[in-house]
């Protein structure tokens, strides 16, 4: 038996349909939104990860800008960029996309973005009422894409999360932390451990999963002997482990290829959450849009702070 796949690039076709009905109501309104992009360095993997994000953007009707600085840019330099994002009105929802220049304090980036316009989800406010488990007055803040992404393949797919126990291989701020939080959330009631570089016996956590994310950046880290058969396996990580002949860039995803034989169903890589990560960024513009113009428009409900 060979596992069931989880495809990204056609749920994130079906999320992209459900986004292009929502901004064509939105332009009923006169509100076009807008995702922002700041772009620090010449890193090529991260430029075609922002072009795919302004590619998706354009499938369904919102606009997109983005800020390119050098790799020697300063603190101030990026916080004058993204400054710029959080009063630009056609902005509704922009990233700083990651990993920042050696030497530049993420965290301090991370915080100077208004929350209100936070497409990752990552501003401390944001992942602290993910924490609390609150909203405001009903509104939902922004959650980080990739956890989201994955819970959407998985119930798109009709993969159910309740009573099961799940394991996320990695503790990473946009993967594996924020991922163990909502799938513990009231609600999706998954039952989930958080293992990582330092588990002393990864294969005994895996083992009792009936659903293993691996978000860690190891090459084939999960070996199908862990599996138990029929499990969900989603493969998060990639690393680039050489060059083709053609000269492109060789990937390797955090899950062995055997697994497929074990799992029940399995997220390929490149092809399973990736493009659910950019949908959902996608998502939260849209969401942030309708949420200004709805406070725009007097709706005391949707104002947050
Ligand atoms: N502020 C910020 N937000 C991010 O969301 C963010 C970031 N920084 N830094 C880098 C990581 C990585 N990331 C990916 C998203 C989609 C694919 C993706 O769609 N990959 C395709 C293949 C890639 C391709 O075809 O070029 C796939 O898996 O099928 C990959 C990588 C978002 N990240």
């Amino acid at each position: 038996m060979t596992a069931r796949i989880l495809d990204g690039i056609a749920a994130a076709a079906d999320v992209k349909n459900d986004l292009r009905r929502r901004v064509d109501d939105l332009s009923r309104e006169g509100v076009v939104p807008g995702l922002g992009t700041i772009l620090i360095g010449d890193n090529s993997a991260s430029r075609s990860y922002v072009l795919g994000k302004h590619r998706d953007c354009a499938e369904v009707g919102v606009v997109s800008a983005s800020i390119e600085l050098p790799a020697d840019s300063t603190v101030d330099d990026i916080e004058a960029a993204v400054e710029r994002f959080n009063r630009d009105p056609t902005v509704t929802g922009f990233i700083v996309q990651l990993p920042l220049p050696t030497g530049i304090d993420e965290q301090r980036i991370l915080e100077a973005i208004d929350p209100r316009k936070d497409a990752d989800g990552l501003h401390p406010m944001n992942l602290g009422r993910l924490v609390l488990g609150v909203d405001r007055a009903g509104v939902d803040s922004p959650l980080p894409c990739t956890p989201v992404g994955i819970v959407e393949l998985l119930t798109r797919n009709g993969v159910e999360l309740e009573g099961r126990r799940v394991t996320v291989v990695g503790r990473g701020i946009t993967v594996g932390r924020p991922l163990g939080l909502i799938l513990s959330q009231k609600g999706i009631d998954a039952t989930v451990s958080i293992a990582h570089s330092r588990t002393p016996d990864l294969g005994e956590e895996v083992r009792r999963a009936d659903i293993v994310i691996a978000a860690v950046g190891r090459p084939h880290l999960i070996r199908p002997e862990w599996i138990k058969p029929g499990a969900a396996v989603l493969d998060v990580g990639v690393t680039r482990v050489g060059t083709t002949s053609t000269g492109k860039a060789r990937l390797a995803g955090d899950v062995d290829p055997g697994v497929a034989e074990v799992a029940g169903w399995l997220s390929p890589n490149p092809g399973g959450v990736g493009p659910m990560t950019r949908a959902m960024l996608v998502a939260n513009v849209v969401q942030m849009a309708e949420r200004s113009h709805r406070s725009a428009a007097g709706d005391p409900h949707v104002a947050l702070r």
